[in-house]
């Protein structure tokens, strides 16, 4: 063996044919869109050379009588050496010639003609040449060979293939199958394309797709929307992209979307249909958005079944937010009716735009709505109190501040929801000027009124009775005053002791993981807050008694019930010491020992 000597890869047609069409093209019908591409990409190249030609593809389906499809173009056809050079070479095309234009065509592989073998044992290409005086026809099979028969000159110039269906796909070549698949590729293209069925002549597309070409009023926009999408959108607006020469439109859906679910757009290359998918042309937030898109400069995979993510991509993209900005922007003065429509159903999105850029918060933070402890208000509203606006960024914390913050005249907003919180943070550090906080249950407790030294010493005697009584709890005994005036306790613990509750019910199911946890250093531990309401009449009387047997109930049920109050968990223990004291006080009150 010549060591040196260099050898050839082989290909093995029929495997790479089983390869095209178990994984690169991922359903039978991909021959309708490759010849389709093939036809246009022929006439682009003849009108290349006479603009005044019209492109025109005629397919005929098989009949009874003839088992053959036919799909034939009037472009510029082939010569004799370039049916060997890129018809009979996988992987050579005549679309990457840099002397013709290539950036015309919409194929480029040269491997697209193989998606006829996955429908075709052979396919037959005849064809004419605008520079030979007589056609040619060419008949491939799939097991490799192919030949080449002289013909007389045909005097319509152009390419016809004729394919013979596989047993297993002749319901691929029924009008009821093949009318619908060609106009989803080819609808918007401009050819001329009809189908000859038996004594119909049907044409294909005939709208054209008139939104590509940006002259249509927004009531025709709007009723495309609807034929396409099935949707009655909020509002079409046409665009044109500078990368990637992208013109369409962007249709704003009616009715709210889920965050994370994906939207179905229609995404055309040179005017040949190409994907539902986005691939990731629009913003992760424009999901309020649904788009008809043409690009006569993005690049397709190799499959045609999604684009290429390149630059010129990523600068669509960029494109694209930036137009949904602002339009939003725009609407607000041009029309408020649509905007606050957009706003109210898309409020969601509309945050998460906010949070991303600083200029478009500024536009619709005034607009943008927040729940409260006065239910649904817009920004410009809860700031118009002149107050100091508390947010919970925990739905819990929220329900048991909502009622305190009621009595005390606050505004507090309910910061759980998606983006919220980091939102107010956001404009609390944009805007100094506006007075945002975040809180709990904790941290208000501590703005409530203190009382003064005089007061606090008149109460130590009780302070140290009420604590003797609760010492099985560490716990911080305030007395305060605070409307609302019925509230008579409040109990509060703060976010730290979470960790201490914790332990606390690992010891109580014995888990020995609770020494192990309680090693662990932690910073200062605050402890649980029992506030008394000392504008409270109940709480006036309680502080009085002096007999420790009629404090203790009424103390043990004042604690669980704040306790409950707070939406805090109670143990069995406090269940059970509730319901003792209770019963004492029950007791009491039917001997008439007690009166508060
Ligand atoms: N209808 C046609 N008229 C003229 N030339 C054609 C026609 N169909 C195919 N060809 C020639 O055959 C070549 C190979 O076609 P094929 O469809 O395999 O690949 P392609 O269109 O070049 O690229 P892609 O794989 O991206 O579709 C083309 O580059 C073109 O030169």
């Amino acid at each position: 063996m010549d060591q040196n000597q260099p050898y050839s890869f082989q290909v093995n047609l029929q495997g790479m044919i089983s390869l095209l069409s178990e994984h690169l093209y991922s359903n039978p019908n991909t021959f309708i869109r490759e010849l389709l591409q093939n036809g246009v990409d022929a006439i682009t190249a003849r009108k290349n050379l006479d603009e005044t030609i019209v492109g025109k593809i005629k397919i005929q389906l098989p009949t009874d009588e003839d088992a053959f499809f036919t799909f034939q173009d009037n472009g510029i056809g082939l010569k004799e050496n370039e049916i060997h050079q890129f018809l009979s070479v996988i992987g050579e095309s005549s679309k990457r010639n840099d002397n013709i234009d290539g950036k015309d065509f919409i194929g480029k592989f040269g491997i697209g003609m193989l998606s006829c073998f996955v429908v075709s044992e052979k396919i037959i290409v005849e064809t004419q040449s605008i520079f030979e005086d007589h056609s040619f026809r060419w008949t491939a099979s799939s097991d490799g060979n192919y030949t080449i028969e002289n013909l007389p000159r045909n005097e319509n110039v152009g390419t016809k293939v004729i394919l013979y269906s596989k047993a297993q796909y002749k319901h691929l070549f029924g009008l009821n199958h093949f009318l619908p698949q060609i106009r989803y590729y080819g609808n918007a293209l401009t050819e001329e394309i009809v189908i000859e069925n038996k004594n119909d002549t049907i044409i294909v597309n005939e709208t054209k797709a008139q939104w590509i070409n940006g002259n249509l009023e927004k009531e025709d926009l709007l009723q495309i929307g609807r034929d396409v999408f099935n949707i009655k959108f909020l509002d079409a607006i046409p665009f044109h992209t500078k990368a990637g020469d992208c013109s369409g439109v962007l249709y704003i859906l009616p009715q709210k979307t889920s965050f994370s679910g994906k939207q179905n757009h229609r995404v055309f290359l040179k005017r040949m249909f190409l994907t539902e998918n986005d691939n990731g042309l629009l913003p992760s937030w424009a999901f309020f958005v649904k788009m008809l898109l043409n690009s006569n400069d993005l690049n397709a995979t190799a499959s045609r079944e999604s684009l290429m993510h390149n630059d010129v991509l990523r600068e669509v993209k960029k494109e694209l937010g930036e137009i949904i900005k602002h339009y939003l922007e725009s609407l607000k003065t041009l029309n408020p009716e649509i905007y606050y429509k957009i706003i109210q159903v898309h409020f969601l999105h509309v945050k998460a735009i906010a949070l991303e850029d600083t200029e478009f918060l500024q536009l619709v933070i005034n607009d943008l709505p927040f729940e409260t402890n006065k239910g649904f208000r817009s920004f410009r509203n809860i700031i118009e109190t002149g107050q100091t606006i508390y947010y919970c960024p925990d739905f819990d914390e929220f329900k048991q501040v909502q009622r305190l913050a009621n009595f005390q005249g606050n505004m507090v907003v309910n910061a759980s929801y998606t983006f919220d919180e980091e939102l107010l943070r956001k404009i609390a550090s944009a805007h100094p000027e506006y007075k945002i906080q975040a809180i709990n249950s904790y941290k208000l407790l501590n703005s409530l009124q203190s009382i003064d030294e005089k007061e606090e010493i008149s109460l130590l005697g009780i302070r140290t009775k009420i604590l003797e009584i609760l010492k099985s709890y560490n716990i911080e005994l305030e007395f305060k005053r605070f409307q609302p005036s019925d509230t008579p306790t409040l109990y509060t613990r703060p976010e730290e002791s979470a960790f201490n509750n914790t332990i606390k019910q690992l010891k109580e199911n014995s888990n020995p993981f609770a020494s192990a946890i309680q090693s662990i250093p932690q910073e200062v531990q605050k402890k649980p807050v029992f506030c008394l309401n000392l504008d409270n009449s109940l709480i006036q009387n309680l502080i009085t008694i002096t007999d420790t047997d009629i404090l203790t109930p009424i103390v043990q049920v004042l604690f669980v019930q704040a306790m409950l109050m707070g939406k805090y968990t109670v143990s069995e223990k406090e269940l059970t010491m509730f319901n003792d004291a209770l019963y004492s006080l029950i007791v009491m009150g039917m001997t008439n020992f007690i009166n508060i």
